[in-house]
């Protein structure tokens, strides 16, 4: 493995060649943190408060600096500063990740934890969020799988179908996950395939824009052990830090925390909320 050397990343060298959008939308860069990094992230995700959790059926869930609005509004509040640095600053700033969002940087962070077993039913992240997603993954390995998504003709005609967004973490309306119902129905049996899987190392950082958030649904097997990982199953193998840790082919699940930073569309300001709320 080569040194770690943040001055020398760039998003070309980051490309996931494999994924489709033309090595534009997809990016992976192994050993974005370093271990101290990690283990101050995870002292600090750890210790909240528990009222900070939110628990699902499949997960649970902490949102910062707060869960969105019904109308998927972020009301506008810093995120802390352990989420700022030294990811967003230097790190994202200097790849220039969020140049194009409309507030230039990520305004939201969720932080989801896995336990072995667990996971996240495919689904689409919505219109609520700027269509750029950067996940930094701590404690655990996991891999990624990318479903095609089912397409009626009229939904390509009449363009992208909104499905809304609301992370705050309940199942029926974070990420509008699609129901098992919903996918067995639209796929036409169950045992889907995913299209591509891409193997998220501990530390690491995954970038999905434009094409894969548009087009894709992602989601996380409920499984203990993440099996048939090798150069022609994982589209990122090449870009993987420590690939010879999957040498047999599997990697058994710890617990696994993920980053997901987003810029969302929509932000309100709380001063012009109370002159709103004093109008009424
Ligand atoms: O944990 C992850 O990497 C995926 C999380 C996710 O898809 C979401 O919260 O929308
Ligand atoms: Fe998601």
């Amino acid at each position: 493995m080569s040194e770690r050397d943040p001055s020398s990343w760039n998003l070309e060298d980051a490309r996931i060649t494999q994924l489709p959008g033309d090595g534009e939308d997809a990016f992976y860069i192994a050993d974005f943190i370093t271990q101290d990094e990690e283990e101050r992230l995870l002292q600090k995700i750890t210790t909240a408060p528990l009222p900070t959790w939110k628990h699902l059926s499949h997960r649970r869930l902490q949102t910062y600096p707060s869960p969105l609005t019904n109308n998927n509004t972020l009301l506008a509040s810093p995120l802390p500063s352990w989420l700022v640095s030294p990811i967003i600053t230097p790190h994202f700033d200097r790849l220039a990740l969020f140049a194009g969002s409309p507030h230039h940087a990520p305004n939201h962070v969720l932080v989801n934890e896995y336990t072995p077993g667990q996971g996240i039913m495919p689904h689409e992240d919505g219109a609520a969020y700027y269509p750029l997603v950067a996940t930094v993954s701590l404690g655990g390995d996991i891999v990624l799988d990318l479903y095609e998504k089912y397409k009626r003709d009229d939904d390509e005609k009449n363009g992208h179908e909104d499905t809304g967004n609301n992370d705050d973490g309940d199942d029926s309306s974070s990420d509008k996950p699609i129901t098992k119902e919903e996918l067995v129905a639209k796929e036409g049996g169950g045992g889907r395939q995913p299209k591509y899987r891409i193997l998220q190392e501990r530390r690491s950082l995954l970038v999905t824009r434009n094409s894969i958030y548009r087009d894709y649904l992602h989601g996380i097997a409920e499984r203990y052990r993440d099996e048939g990982l090798g150069p022609d199953s994982i589209c990122n193998w090449d870009l993987l830090g420590h690939p010879e840790r999957f040498r047999d082919g599997a990697n058994v699940r710890e617990t696994r925390i993920s980053l997901t930073y987003r810029d969302v569309l929509k932000v309100a300001k709380l001063g012009n909320t109370m002159k709103f709320l004093n109008k009424r």
